[in-house]
């Protein structure tokens, strides 16, 4: 157990915290004092390159017990279900869709329980996204975990679970989500017997939130939703296991001591959740389904301007009140490529097969959209009343360059091997001349 007097957060996103677990741990005016208080080590974590302009530098200040740096050597341990090979097979541009990962039989905890779906690019070009789901049955015991190749965005969508992180701890429940930065260590416990969920590993610059535009000053993820841990530490030795994510290998070493010994740190480079049901989702008031970026909660931006390494976009409940027009998804095709899941309830594109736990993708000009039932229904709905869509949330890791299946999701027994189908029913309607007119 970390000590920690009940969980505490600190609003705001990407903020300057200050957090102690003891008094007087943090320096005064100064960050590496000749020795640090109560006899610490003072330790810089950098998320950003040093020379970072100042609106995006991230780094934290950590006052811990070791540093980090005390372990034995690492070892590769052999491949598993958790790596970044996105070229074993050819990228698919079917549309593809997945049942939810079953739970485990045997135990397992949230690192052996990680199964790569998809992806694209890696640490080494510091650009794209890995995508995973997890199922666990019991917490990370004797065990912890970073990842150096991207920060976790960490979804759940069974079973709550509680983050110890060197910087405090989070406890997290389906239709929240938590972001681990690159490089902090962590052990997950399991709060439920069981949980399940996915994961986005980002490569690119770290996750942020969208500018408003014309939206103005508030809406969509407010900042102060967003909640990062209070200062907790444990002060243990033993026999543990720090395991490393590192260039799309994992790798273990022997440590003597839990790394989770921050007794306080300040900075703005720290993990955080964030409660999707705060999202202040906006939409079309007059005619006409807008595109799905006004429900973006995260993104981490590319070098080109307005178009995202990766989106973090949720469909939560709202009111559709559009009138004249066809209110759900429309068909469509685009350049950037979507990974689905669905939390819980039911997707308002898919009126079946789409289940809580499962997961869609459907890559650059693949072409989707409503399903055949979904269409017959909603083109000819009676539009006086507003659909008041409740009890659902579907999110999309949303990315510009193609996302490529793994082997293991494409030969998975939860592949639906009759997803195209939900199209075929689609009934032709066209009225117009037989003939060919101007081909
Ligand atoms: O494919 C999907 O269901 C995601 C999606 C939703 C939407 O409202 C508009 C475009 C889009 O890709
Ligand atoms: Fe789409």
């Amino acid at each position: 157990m970390l000590m920690s007097v009940g969980i505490n957060y600190q609003s705001g996103f990407a903020n300057e915290f200050a957090t102690e677990a003891l008094p007087g741990t943090l320096p005064e005016g100064q960050n590496s004092p000749q020795q640090a208080p109560h006899g610490l080590y003072a330790e810089q974590l950098s998320g950003t390159a040093f020379t970072t302009p100042r609106h995006s530098n991230r780094r934290s200040w950590l006052y811990r017990i070791r540093p980090a740096a005390m372990h034995q050597p690492f070892e590769v341990m052999a491949p598993g279900r958790f790596h970044n090979r996105f070229n074993e097979v050819p990228a698919s541009p079917n549309q593809l869709r997945w049942n939810p990962l079953p739970l485990p039989a045997a135990p397992t905890d949230f690192v052996d329980g990680i199964v790569t779906m998809a992806g694209n690019g890696g640490a080494a070009e510091q650009s794209g996204i890995g995508i995973h789901v997890y199922a666990a049955n019991r917490s990370m015991q004797g065990r912890y975990f970073y990842d150096a190749d991207g920060e976790l965005l960490i979804v759940p969508q069974q079973g709550r679970l509680r983050l110890a992180t060197e910087l405090g701890v989070i406890e997290l429940e389906p239709l929240e989500v938590a972001v681990i930065p690159r490089g902090v260590r962590f052990r997950v416990e399991l709060l439920d017997d069981a949980a399940r969920g996915y994961i986005a590993e980002n490569f690119g610059a770290l996750l942020r939130l969208p500018d408003l535009g014309p939206i103005g000053s508030n809406g969509l993820a407010n900042p102060r939703d967003f909640l990062t841990p209070v200062a907790a530490y444990e002060d243990v030795e033993g026999d543990f296991e720090l395991v490393a994510k590192f260039q799309g290998h994992l790798w273990r070493a022997k440590i003597d001591h839990s790394p989770l010994d921050v007794v306080g740190w300040h900075g703005n480079y720290a993990p955080y959740k964030y409660d999707l049901r705060r999202f202040n989702t906006i939409g079309s008031i007059s005619y006409d389904h807008p595109d799905p970026s006004i429900f973006l909660v995260l993104h981490s931006p590319s070098d080109t301007a307005g178009v995202s390494n990766m989106d973090f976009v949720i469909f939560p409940p709202r009111w559709l009140v559009a009138q004249h027009t066809f209110r759900p998804p429309w068909f469509h095709r685009n350049i950037a490529s979507e990974f689905m899941g669905l939390v819980t309830g039911a997707y308002d594109a898919k009126a079946e097969g789409f289940v809580p736990g499962g997961a869609s993708l459907h890559n650059c000009m693949s072409g989707h959209g409503p399903d055949a039932a979904t269409y017959e229904k909603a083109s000819t709905r009676d539009l006086s009343w507003p659909d008041v869509i409740t009890g659902t949330m579907a999110f999309m890791f949303e990315a510009r360059r193609v996302l490529h299946p793994t082997r293991q999701a494409l030969e998975s027994k939860d592949l639906q091997g009759n997803y195209h189908e939900c199209w075929q029913g689609i009934r032709k309607h066209f009225t117009g001349n037989k003939e060919p007119a101007g081909l």
